[in-house]
Parts: structure tokens; C-alpha cells; sequence
């Protein structure tokens, strides 16, 4: 005890020597620099000086910048040495006076990390090694980094490692990998999932480069998803192969990545069923808003600054993109053909979609986006980089869509999201009220072969609105609901076969008059053609008579 006190004394000792040398010969250093003098020193001298300084200084020291060479993403090395230290700043904060503290999972801690040139020890199979967190200015010098943003243009944070000469071997091959692996575990135990938007951010969202998030905390899961149980079984077993099977992507030469292609109107659980993957997979969801990404360029950086295991979502992909050119145009022709329709009022599911497109396609038209960029961000060769990602896209009106965008190998997999059924809605009525059969089911099910309604409006209908409300009320409403929805369908069609029929009988008059105007012009044709071959016979007798007289 008393001997690994005294060496522990000792090791402090030499650790404050050692300290006070390596000030004492920074602050002649940076003297010397100050004044300018270091070139009055010959190629000799000042290698005399380096060596001086590894007598006075022996410390050696790593660097790990958060970004380096170029690179366009944080480098994984900084990332890790982060979360081990925020390990070692745990409790008491390891001795650190001034740290940074960021929200854990569980609500009432918080994650601590050491603030910037703030300086941590840590101590290894008996080495002593201090860590220093420091950030440089941001740096304008149109290198590779630059052009991506943040690399550059931000502060540059650093860590740095200290360590003595004579732990050196110890430290690189057997600290530093600890370090890595330690703070991997870290990440992968504090792992809050994220919900990430390149809408930039403000309020309660966290920047990082190119994206804003916040942490995903969506409740459906798959266990209250109402859809086709063997549909949602056939989803769920995708995804969990395409989890599984890096090694399968890598035997292949594929890139560990797989598109979804979910559509249908609105309202049936299309955004849902994102959330619900999410929460299967455990991955991070990556909102892009097509309309703020203002060319294909920064659309790649977008999907460069993705980490792996997460969900890259582009919702109603039909409205964010000019997929012809044409599409604009027609648009604005659609909603003024649904706005004409007889004084129609556009039934909910309808009103919605068109609504979408329209505020859509004034949003668009700051955005350069093309069709050729999107099929580069889903199968482009920067597409293979990071993998294990989810690429989803959504719309209302599939048939809108480019083949080349909705091709197998861009996404793969098409899942149609469809109306209430039957089984959905006895999945609805168990989840929202807990009842598995009631006496008016039959009619629900009866109404619902008849009506459209999305689950989302069964949901609805189903949601206890006050204190006296039971199953039997919600049940009563909903059945009251699709008689309603019932109702007015049948009032509609009824008013679309009168104009039909209303069409068709004007269409049938047009051409009855059309025949007998016809008919009357046919008829005056062949009097006025016999009037012309009277007078010409009329005019050849009298041409005879001429020809007589004449002779
Ligand atoms: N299949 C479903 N199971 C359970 N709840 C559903 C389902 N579909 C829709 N809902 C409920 O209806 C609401 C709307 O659904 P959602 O936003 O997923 O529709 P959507 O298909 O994405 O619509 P849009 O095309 O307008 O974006 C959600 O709050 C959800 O709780
Ligand atoms: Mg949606």
C-alpha cells in the first residue's frame, strides 16, 4: 500500500516537473515566435532547438481532429474518443472544472463532457495520459473542405492526447485501440435516435453540418400499425433481412441499402409506417425536404453526412420534383379542372392531396433539384458509402412517378397503403378500445365493404372524445360515420351518372341535329346539282343551235 503510495507520489511528482518543464519551455517557444526571432536561426540551430525541446518536453502527443484531410464527415476516431471521455468525465466529472452537458436518456441526468481547453488524466495499466479538448478558428482557404461546408467554415475541434515517451508503445498499440473500442460501447449504450431535417435549424433543434435533428421519440410501432397482418408480417421479415444480410450485400458487390416505395392517399398510414420502421430497426430517420435543397450538389452532401443504420425519407416525392418538366403546368390545369367540377366540393382524401401539390409547387421552384440527381442519390456511386440505409419515398399518386424513379433497384420494395378493412379495423377497435367483438361489428364490417374511409378516420372515430364516452358510444359513432360517408358517396354517384347521363343525352341531341342538318344539306346539295344539270343541259342546246346556225 505504502509502496504503491509512495510511486503513485512519485509518478505525481514527476508529472508536476514534467509539467512545469513543458510550460516553461511552450512559453519560450511561443516567446521566441512572438518576437520573431526564429529566423535568425540557422537549419541548424534550430534542430539543435527540436532536440532541446524532446530533452525538456518529453511528451509525445496524437492529434485527432474532428475533421481532416478533406473529409466530409466527422472522423469516427473523434466521435469515439468523445464518448470515452464523456465516460471519463462520468460522476464527479474526473476532476474537470468546466464541462459540457447534453441530455442523457434517461430525463433526469445529464451526458458531461469536458468543455473546450479544458484537460482530463486518465490513467492505463499504470501510464498516466492527459487528454486536451481545444477548437481552431474556422479556416477560409477554399481547400477540399471548404467546398463542403462545415469542415472548414466552422471551428475546427481537436482532442490531444498526452502521453510520457517511455509509455509510447503501450499507448499506440493498446490504449488507443481501448479508447475506440470504450467509447464505440459508450455511443452505442447513450444512442438517443434522431430525427434529422435539412430545414436549418432554430428552437429546440441541434445542428450538425448540413442537418438540424432532434431526438426521435415517434410511439408506433408495428404492434399498432393497423394493416393486413400477413402484409405487415412480409414488411417486417424484409426488414429484418435486409438488417441481417451485410455479409449477403458484400457477396453479392450490392450496396447495403434497400428502397421503399409507399403510396396511397392520404391519411392511410403512409408517414406511420416510416415511424413504425424506425422504431423496428432502432435506426435514425433523415427528413429531406426536397424543396429547400437547392441543387443536386447539395442533395449529395445531404446524403454523404448520413450516418449508417438510419432512414433517408423524401414524403410525397410526386409534389418536390419536376419529375417532366410538363408537370408544373399540368398541375395547375389538374386543380382548376377539380375546382370547376360542378361546384363539387372535393371530398376530404382529394382536398388534402391537391392542397399538398399546390403549396408544393410554388416551394419548388426555388429548388434545382432534377429527376437525374434523385436517381444519383438512390443508386449513384455515392450511394455505397457508409450503407446499412433505408432509402423510403411516399406519394399519393404512384402512377405520376418516373419508372426510372420507382424502378426495382431504386425501390425495391412497393408497399401499397389502402383503405380501411375489415381486419384493420377489428385491429383498430382492440388497440383504441380494447374490444375484440361487439354486436356492431357486422355493420361496421357490412359499411365498410361499401365505404372508403382511411384508418386514420376510423382512428379517429374511435378516439374517446370526453369522460362518458365507452366502446359502445365510439362503435355507434363510427358506424353512424359511414352510414354518413355511405350516404354521401351513393349522393355522389348518383349525381355523376345524372351528369353522365346529362352528357350523353346533350351528346346524342348534337348529333341527331348534326345528322339532320346533314340530311338537309345532303337533300339541297342534290337539288342544287340537279338545278346545275338542267341549265347545263339547257346551255348545251343552246350551244347545238349555235353550232347548227353557224354551219
Ligand atoms: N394503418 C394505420 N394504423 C394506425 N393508425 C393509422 C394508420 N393509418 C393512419 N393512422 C393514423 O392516422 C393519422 C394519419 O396517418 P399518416 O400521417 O401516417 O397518413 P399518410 O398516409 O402519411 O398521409 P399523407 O399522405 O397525407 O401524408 C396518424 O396519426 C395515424 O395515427
Ligand atoms: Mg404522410
Amino acid at each position: 500500500m505504502e509502496s504503491s503510495a509512495s510511486s503513485l507520489w512519485s509518478g505525481v511528482n514527476s508529472g508536476i516537473v514534467l509539467s512545469l518543464l513543458a510550460v516553461v519551455w511552450t512559453m519560450l517557444w511561443q516567446g521566441i515566435q512572438g518576437l520573431q526571432l526564429q529566423n535568425l536561426f540557422s537549419r541548424h540551430s534550430r534542430r539543435l532547438s527540436r532536440r532541446l525541446a524532446a530533452t525538456l518536453d518529453p511528451y509525445l502527443t496524437v492529434t485527432i481532429a474532428e475533421y481532416d484531410g478533406g473529409r466530409m464527415r466527422p472522423s469516427d476516431a473523434y466521435k469515439e474518443a468523445q464518448a470515452y471521455l464523456q465516460r471519463a468525465t462520468r460522476g464527479a466529472g474526473g476532476g474537470v472544472r468546466h464541462l459540457k452537458a447534453e441530455p442523457d436518456r434517461d430525463p433526469d441526468r445529464l451526458v458531461l463532457s469536458m468543455d473546450d481547453n479544458e484537460e482530463v488524466a486518465d490513467e492505463f495499466r499504470g501510464a498516466t495520459v492527459w487528454w486536451l479538448a481545444y477548437t481552431s478558428a474556422p479556416r477560409d482557404d477554399g481547400g477540399p473542405g471548404y467546398f463542403w461546408g462545415r469542415a472548414s467554415r466552422a471551428e475546427r475541434r481537436f482532442y490531444r492526447l498526452a502521453f510520457l515517451e517511455r509509455d509510447r508503445d503501450l499507448v499506440l498499440a493498446e490504449y488507443l485501440p481501448h479508447v475506440r473500442r470504450q467509447g464505440r460501447a459508450v455511443m452505442v449504450m447513450n444512442r438517443q435516435r434522431k430525427l434529422f431535417t435539412n430545414i436549418s435549424g432554430g428552437g429546440g433543434w441541434d445542428s450538425d453540418g448540413s442537418w438540424s435533428h432532434v431526438v426521435f421519440e415517434h410511439p408506433k410501432t408495428f404492434a399498432t400499425l393497423a394493416m393486413d397482418p400477413a402484409k405487415k408480417k412480409e414488411i417486417m421479415d424484409d426488414l429484418d433481412a435486409f438488417r441481417d444480410a451485410k455479409d449477403y450485400y458484400a457477396r453479392v458487390g450490392k450496396a447495403w441499402k434497400r428502397g421503399y416505395l409507399l403510396y396511397g392517399p392520404p391519411g392511410t398510414g403512409k408517414s406511420t409506417m416510416i415511424a413504425a420502421m424506425a422504431n423496428h430497426l432502432d435506426y435514425d430517420v433523415y427528413d429531406i425536404e426536397l424543396t429547400s435543397v437547392r441543387t443536386n450538389t447539395d442533395l449529395r452532401r445531404l446524403f454523404i453526412e448520413t450516418t449508417s443504420k438510419s432512414i433517408i425519407v423524401i414524403e410525397d416525392i410526386d409534389c418536390s420534383l419536376d419529375l417532366t418538366g410538363k408537370r408544373k403546368k399540368k398541375k395547375k390545369k389538374a386543380a382548376a379542372d377539380d375546382a370547376n367540377k360542378d361546384g363539387e366540393k372535393k371530398d376530404g382524401a382529394a382536398a388534402a392531396a391537391a392542397a399538398k401539390a399546390e403549396e408544393k409547387v410554388e416551394e419548388k421552384s426555388t429548388s434545382k433539384v432534377t429527376l437525374s440527381g434523385v436517381l444519383n442519390f438512390i443508386d449513384g456511386l455515392w450511394s455505397a458509402c457508409g450503407g446499412e440505409r433505408i432509402i423510403v419515398f411516399t406519394t399519393n399518386h404512384v402512377e405520376k412517378l418516373d419508372p426510372a424513379l420507382i424502378r426495382r433497384g431504386r425501390m425495391d420494395k412497393h408497399i401499397e397503403m389502402s383503405y380501411c378493412c375489415f381486419e384493420s379495423f377489428r385491429f383498430l377497435a382492440k388497440v383504441y378500445l380494447d374490444v375484440e367483438a361487439h354486436e356492431l361489428f357486422d355493420d361496421v364490417a357490412a359499411l365498410l365493404r361499401e365505404v372508403e374511409m382511411t384508418p386514420a378516420d376510423v382512428a379517429e372515430n374511435l378516439t374517446p372524445k370526453g369522460p362518458g364516452e365507452d366502446a359502445d358510444s365510439c362503435l355507434a359513432v363510427l358506424v353512424e360515420a359511414l352510414q354518413k360517408a355511405k350516404e354521401k358517396a351513393l349522393a355522389k354517384k348518383a349525381k355523376e351518372e345524372a351528369a353522365l347521363a346529362k352528357k350523353k343525352a346533350k351528346r346524342k341531341a348534337k348529333e341527331e341535329a348534326a345528322k339532320e342538318a346533314g340530311g338537309k344539306a345532303k337533300e339541297a346539295g342534290e337539288k342544287a346539282a340537279e338545278e346545275a344539270a338542267g341549265e347545263a343541259d339547257d346551255d348545251d342546246d343552246d350551244e347545238e343551235e349555235e353550232e347548227e346556225e353557224d354551219e
